[in-house]
């Protein structure tokens, strides 16, 4: 039995948004009400199951009761609920994945540059965990999907509203990114979004029939500024990023459910190193607990002894679908070749939640302490990132001069996987106050960047 020492709980949601606040005024949404109508707080342990046990979840009943609830909601809340409700259809999809490996051995992450402490108090909040109810409807918007179920579509008035709000939202916090090197970026025609059926409508191949036919000029029914936001760009063979890819509805959701179980056994902390320095981040670990002082996967948490919590099966399926686009990216690129045999596919079992404050940071390293099989066979990190941007740093070496820099904003995904899955990397900054302010409105998240990678053992 391991010392149990005391271990105090980071919340990367403020302590004043969830202290100064009634309850559903942190909550404001319609979907959260109904759960806390029907239940207690829940323990951070519950949380996951709440979140996985409400999938898939069409959103009709979430409308109807954005309608009855909305009297005392601000107006950003407003914008946001017709954000919310003109989102993506829900789609069904089933996907398995493990969610426990065997024995786990190793160690992770090789070296960290990034020691000096970070200056940021720890708080205790007094927000409450908070079943996650809204699941992620829109699981499978890939064309690769089949089972396609639209649910009843939501225009309303309220729609110009939300525009305007998305357009601001837009232009103040996805700014365009640098380190291009092959950018897909026509969301209609290229996004694995789109059905492949509605790909030849819009005229991707011009098809035999129309031969000789005058051309036809298509109408976009989007603002030209709200096409082209979900770029996907190959970095490097093996390394894939899906800018914007997730959701605001599913950032949030992710957020609640981080937050959620971050404040149970096995939530935040920050850890420190043998020699007693300490990562410039708080860590929590799903699934597996990874240690940075023995630099080993284990079943329980060093410090608490706990046993970390399962990763939501929302999350997964989040990964999964990213790995599909990914793939379909790859074969629109390399057109001969299996995008297995570049990105292969894999079940995370490991989620690792790093809290960056503005200060935050995370030296170059590899990720190479998962399992040998896992490492030789190039199973891909998949990494989300929410909230503040960061400067991410890439390259073959610790030379943080020889590196290459990409902008990871909120809602991107980075994949690194095949011959990229040793690449070495790093965080060097946080870009303070640059997250999307609905994510914040609606969450409280603090400032700073909630990162996950998610790994097979
Ligand atoms: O925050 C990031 O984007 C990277 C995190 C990372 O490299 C890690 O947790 O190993
Ligand atoms: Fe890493």
């Amino acid at each position: 039995m391991l010392p149990l020492h005391r271990v105090i709980r980071f919340h990367h949601c403020r302590l004043s948004t969830a202290a100064a606040l009634p309850r559903q005024i942190c909550r404001p949404f319609c979907f959260l009400k109904k759960m806390s109508a029907s239940r207690k707080p829940i323990s951070s342990r519950s949380a996951y199951s709440s979140f996985t046990s409400q999938i898939p979840f069409g959103n009709e009943s979430s409308a109807e009761e954005t309608r009855q609830t909305s009297g005392g909601e601000s107006i950003i809340e407003k914008q946001f609920q017709s954000l919310y409700e003109k989102d993506f259809p829900s789609l069904s999809v089933n996907v398995g994945f493990n969610s426990k490996g065997g024995n786990f051995k190793k160690g992770r992450k090789g070296t960290d540059s990034g020691l000096e402490l970070e200056q940021e108090a720890v708080n205790s909040s007094e927000l409450e965990g908070i079943a996650n109810v809204v699941s992620l409807q829109e699981e499978s918007r890939t064309g690769t999907e089949s089972g396609l179920r639209l649910s009843p579509g939501t225009v309303n008035s309220s729609e110009h509203e939300g525009i305007v709000d998305v357009a601001s939202m837009q232009e103040d916090h996805f700014p365009s990114h640098f380190g291009k090197k092959k950018v897909y970026s026509n969301y209609v025609k290229k996004s694995p979004y789109s059905n492949s059926k509605f790909n030849n409508v819009v005229g991707t191949k011009s098809s035999n029939r129309s031969e000789g036919l005058p051309k036809l000029e298509r109408f976009n029914i989007c603002l030209p500024r709200f096409r082209d936001i979900r770029t996907q760009e190959i970095l490097r063979p093996g390394m894939v990023l899906l800018k914007h890819y997730i959701s605001l509805r599913e950032q949030i959701e992710i957020v609640r459910t981080c937050n959620s179980l971050g404040e149970g056994p096995g939530g935040f902390y920050r850890p420190g190193y043998k020699d007693g320095a300490k990562l410039r981040l708080h860590m929590m670990c799903l699934g597996m607990n990874w240690d940075p002082q023995t630099r080993k996967y284990d079943k329980r948490h060093p410090v608490d002894n706990c046993e970390p919590p399962e990763i939501p099966l929302g999350f997964c399926l989040l990964v999964q679908r990213a790995i599909k686009d990914a793939h379909c990216l790859i074969k629109k690129d390399t057109d001969m070749v299996d995008p297995e045999d570049i990105l292969p596919s894999m079940s995370p079992n490991i989620c690792i939640v790093n809290f960056y404050s503005v200060h935050g940071r995370l030296g170059l390293h590899q990720d190479r302490d998962e399992s040998r099989q896992s490492l030789h066979k190039g199973l891909p990190v998949v990494s989300f990132s929410i909230g503040d941007s960061a400067e991410f740093l890439y390259g073959d070496g610790r030379e943080v001069d020889q590196a290459k820099k990409v902008l990871l904003e909120s809602g991107d995904v980075l994949l690194f996987g095949g011959e990229s899955r040793m690449v070495f990397h790093g965080v060097p900054s946080i870009v303070p106050s640059s997250a999307p302010e609905p994510l914040k409105t609606n969450t409280g998240l603090r400032h700073g960047r909630l990162n996950l990678t998610f790994r097979q053992f």
